[in-house]
């Protein structure tokens, strides 16, 4: 028989950055008030920072955690904690290959944030040692768990639209600059090569993703996708804008995965402009407004409806308590489904097609001569690598 309680996930965050602190909010919603979730629930056991244990400790302060919550000034004793179920790996791209595989060999399960890492062989190298370990491992691509993302490939396997056989999809910020630079430091992550930084790894998997979520995962058997990519290099050597053409020839279907941080994906900063995605199907198109990361609306048109537009619009509900919600829940609580069923991978997002993403944005870097530090390319792990010690 289903017993009433929840199953509780209990959580480390590693790193304490803008998105740890947003992820850890969201974690700390009530699952029932906020989002109608009854089966599972979150708890924030600790956190831990490279820089110092002060730094987490502040963290846990901003972020409203229990006190209960302990701080640690290192990701090592993170993972030591045995009262932690899963790791949220939320450093750097640069930093994902050695801390994810700190987490994994200490045995824990892992959750680990976009891009999964620099190399689609630090990727492979991950997944072995999740299966080795026999624990859960996912990469944080949360747009694949809102309600928007879970519809809409719904709707193309209902067939509503017809075999689809072209996807465009864009994420892109205008950020250009009279100055020539893209308003980031050259020491900003977003741009930064030391840090894994350029548009592709951090905004483009969000354009991939649309174009993967909605052909290749939805293939019946799998296709090798081919690449072919367009790159422009920002004067750090990182990409600021990628074009993308994904072509999977026997299923007569093409993806187009667009990123610039130059051009706004919409003509105004919220990207209202215009569909951020476009699905189009040989009986009908469905266009999803952006951001491509979070998006709030789709619209189906069919063409045997005579062009008739159906409009659906979403919205990212909040705890009424914390006045808090910003959508990473719903991937926080596939972990916990998972855990609780004894799944090493989640089926929205399995590892294979984590590691042909990687593949793809590989290749495309490659195409366009981005390259990227030893440090950070290494798929030779080490637990003392400055990038697990913090030793900058
Ligand atoms: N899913 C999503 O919507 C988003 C995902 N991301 C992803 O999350 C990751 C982190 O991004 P974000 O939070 O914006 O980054 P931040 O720079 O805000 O935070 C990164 C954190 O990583 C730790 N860190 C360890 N070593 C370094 C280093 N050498 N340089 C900088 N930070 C270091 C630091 O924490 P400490 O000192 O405590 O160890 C730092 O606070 C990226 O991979 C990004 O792609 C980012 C934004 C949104
Ligand atoms: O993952 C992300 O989504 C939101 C963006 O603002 C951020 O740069 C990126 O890392």
């Amino acid at each position: 028989m289903a017993s009433n309680t929840p199953f509780t996930l209990k959580w480390g965050i590693m790193a304490t950055g803008w998105i740890a602190e947003t992820f850890t909010q969201d974690l700390l919603t009530n699952p029932a008030t906020t989002r109608d979730v009854h089966d599972v629930r979150h708890e924030v056991v600790a956190a831990a920072s490279s820089s110092s244990k002060q730094r987490a400790e502040e963290f846990l302060v901003k972020v409203k955690a229990p006190s209960s919550a302990k701080a640690y000034g290192s990701y090592h004793e993170l993972v030591a904690d045995p009262e932690i179920d899963i790791i949220y790996v939320a450093t750097p791209h640069s930093h994902h290959f050695q801390n994810a595989m700190l987490a994994l060999e200490a045995g824990k399960n892992v959750l680990c944030e976009k891009a999964l890492t620099v190399t689609a062989s630090q990727a492979r190298k991950l997944v072995d040692m999740a299966k080795k370990k026999k624990v859960f491992f996912m990469e944080a691509v949360w747009t694949r768990y809102q309600p928007i993302s879970i519809k809409v490939r719904e709707l193309i396997q209902s067939g509503v639209i017809g075999p689809v056989y072209r996807v465009v999809a864009d994420l892109s910020f205008g950020n250009d600059q009279p100055d020539g630079t893209v308003s980031f430091a050259d020491t900003h992550r977003m741009v930064n090569p030391d840090l894994a930084g350029g548009a592709l790894l951090d905004l483009g998997i969000y354009s991939l993703t649309w174009v993967f979520q909605t052909m290749y995962h939805l293939q019946k058997e799998k296709e090798k996708p081919k690449v072919v990519a367009a790159v422009q290099k920002y004067h750090t050597g990182a990409d600021e804008a990628t074009s993308i053409i994904v072509q999977w020839p026997q299923h007569k279907s093409q993806g187009i995965a667009l990123t610039s941080l130059r051009l706004a994906t919409g003509v105004d900063k919220e990207n209202t402009g215009g569909p951020a995605i476009r699905i189009q199907g040989s009986g009908g198109e469905i266009h999803v407004t952006g951001p491509a990361y979070r998006p709030l609306q789709y619209k189906v048109i069919r063409g045997d409806a005579g062009g008739k537009i159906e409009t659906v619009d979403f919205s990212i509900p909040k705890d009424p308590e914390r006045d808090w919600g910003h959508g990473m829940f719903w991937e926080a609580d596939e972990c916990a489904r998972c855990i609780r069923d004894g799944k090493k991978e989640s089926e929205s997002l399995p590892w294979e097609e984590s590691l042909v993403m990687m593949e793809v944005m590989e290749e495309a870097l490659k195409q366009g001569g981005v390259t990227y530090p030893d440090l950070i390319t290494t798929d030779v792990f080490d637990a003392q690598s400055p990038l697990n010690t913090g030793k900058r």
